[in-house]
């Protein structure tokens, strides 16, 4: 029998690496940048001659065919070798190989302005932005703002703010476009040969006027409403995550923070070492829900997208938030389970059918439909952007205090 092929989640920029690398930005003959993989983990993948990759989300994004150690040199060899066998920490081991592209990974903000294929961007028009201080004020009529840069949902990085200057800078210039490309940060060679991929000679940038360019960036300060609390409660595969992750990618992209507290991430961390009996994930849900309403209770956006199966729990929950002062929007993804187990994007239906994960919720574990949730989404034939909608209105509405309850 063939060993399992171990899954790794990568740092940020080594998945930022690998998007590039997809998008074919680097050129035709690039290759993978060997991944740090734990000791342990990149015995198992070189013994089954293959590792996947996973985003943040768990989505698996490629699976690394041809698997092979390299020094950190990067010639042949398994890096680490010379650790102490009673090192309990053996250093990282490096891996490279063939990429197999997978699923897309998870959208983030300001994926829709990201270079998706290698296109020329008309030289002479390209200004490189790889800072707000590199963003022209004005920004010239026709500009390509060519952003170097990566962009996240996850805590306030440099990346979006700059995004979102340049975007505002475009917006101003007739003609003018903002394309993103998530470059991993000191890697000179992945730059080099992105632009040549691009055609842009950077010898022949203009000269950015920094004069004033943070002030490119308006940021509104103002009032600050109550904190809210979003929990999205459904089915596996019903679109918990993908809904909070497009309500909390508008929410980014206006400029409003957001803490995303998405199911399998929250067991990663959080919760990790917890199983899927009810009090396991009654633990899991009640942790999720402090959290979420401690962000509230400062002011701040929390949206929460766990299965949570109990009425009991999500009642909970609501408790700890109106204890912290806070607003509680709880809305049902209401998607039949026919169709999550239609979608089963991580195939774990089809191994709970076949009795490899028990306690299966909705197969071989119980889920209490909300009698009256703040809002109802069924998003089987749905457009996203819809759904998105109707979260973003009922979450506005409890923040402006419409959605109070008696
Ligand atoms: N037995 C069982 N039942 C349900 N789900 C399972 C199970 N085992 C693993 N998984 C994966 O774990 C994700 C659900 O975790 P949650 O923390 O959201 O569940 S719970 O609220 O504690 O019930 C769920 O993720 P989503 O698909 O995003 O919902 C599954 O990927
Ligand atoms: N309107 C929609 N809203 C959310 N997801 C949708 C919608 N239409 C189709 N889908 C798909 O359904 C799947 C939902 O998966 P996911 O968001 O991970 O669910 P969950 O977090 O509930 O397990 C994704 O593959 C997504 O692309």
């Amino acid at each position: 029998m063939s060993p399992a092929t171990p899954a790794l989640h990568p740092s940020r920029e080594a998945l930022d690496d690998l998007e590039v690398l997809r998008r074919g930005l680097y050129g035709p003959d690039a290759g993978m940048r060997p991944l740090a993989v734990p000791a342990p983990m990149a015995a198992a993948a070189l013994e089954a001659g293959a590792l996947v990759v996973e985003d943040a989300e768990g989505v698996p994004v490629a699976r690394v065919e041809d698997l092979r150690a390299v020094e950190r040199d990067g010639t042949d060899g398994l890096a680490g070798a010379g650790a102490a066998p009673e090192d309990a920490h053996p250093a990282p081991v490096l891996v490279t190989g063939r990429p197999v592209w997978l699923s897309e990974p998870s959208s983030r903000p300001f994926q829709h302005l990201h270079l998706r294929a290698p296109e020329p961007l008309a030289a002479d028009r390209v200004v490189l932005v790889e800072g707000l201080a590199d963003i022209p004020s004005p920004v010239p009529d026709g500009a390509r703002l060519l952003v170097l840069a990566s962009t996240a949902l996850d805590g306030p990085t440099a990346g979006n703010d700059v995004v979102r200057a340049a975007s505002a800078g475009a917006l101003a210039a007739p003609g003018a476009r903002v394309v993103v490309v998530p470059l991993p940060p000191d890697a000179p060679d992945r730059r080099a040969a992105l632009l040549t991929t691009l055609g842009v000679d950077p010898a022949r940038q203009p000269r950015p006027d920094r004069r004033a360019a943070e002030q490119t960036l308006a940021i509104v300060e103002g009032h600050r409403p109550r904190g809210v609390v979003v929990l999205l409660t459904g089915l596996s595969g019903s679109g918990k995550s993908t809904v909070a992750r497009a309500v909390a990618t508008r929410l980014v992209e206006e400029g409003t923070p957001v803490t995303l507290l998405d199911g399998d991430l929250v067991r990663r961390h959080l919760t990790a070492g917890l199983g899927f009996s009810a009090a396991d994930r009654r633990t899991n849900v009640l942790r999720l829900g402090w959290v979420a309403a401690e962000v509230a209770h400062h002011g701040g956006i929390a949206i929460c997208s766990p299965i949570a199966p109990e009425d009991a729990t999500r009642e909970q929950v609501r408790a700890l938030a109106d204890g912290r002062g806070a607003r509680f929007v709880l809305v049902h993804v209401a998607t039949p389970l026919e169709e999550c187990e239609r979608r089963d994007r991580k195939g774990l239906y089809a191994a709970a059918r076949r009795g490899d994960i028990p306690d299966f919720t909705g197969v071989s574990a119980p889920y209490d439909v909300p009698d009256h949730p703040d809002l109802r989404l069924d998003t089987t034939g749905r457009d996203l952007d819809e759904c998105a909608d109707q979260v973003l209105a009922a979450l506005v509405a409890a923040r402006s205090g419409e959605g109070d309850r008696a």
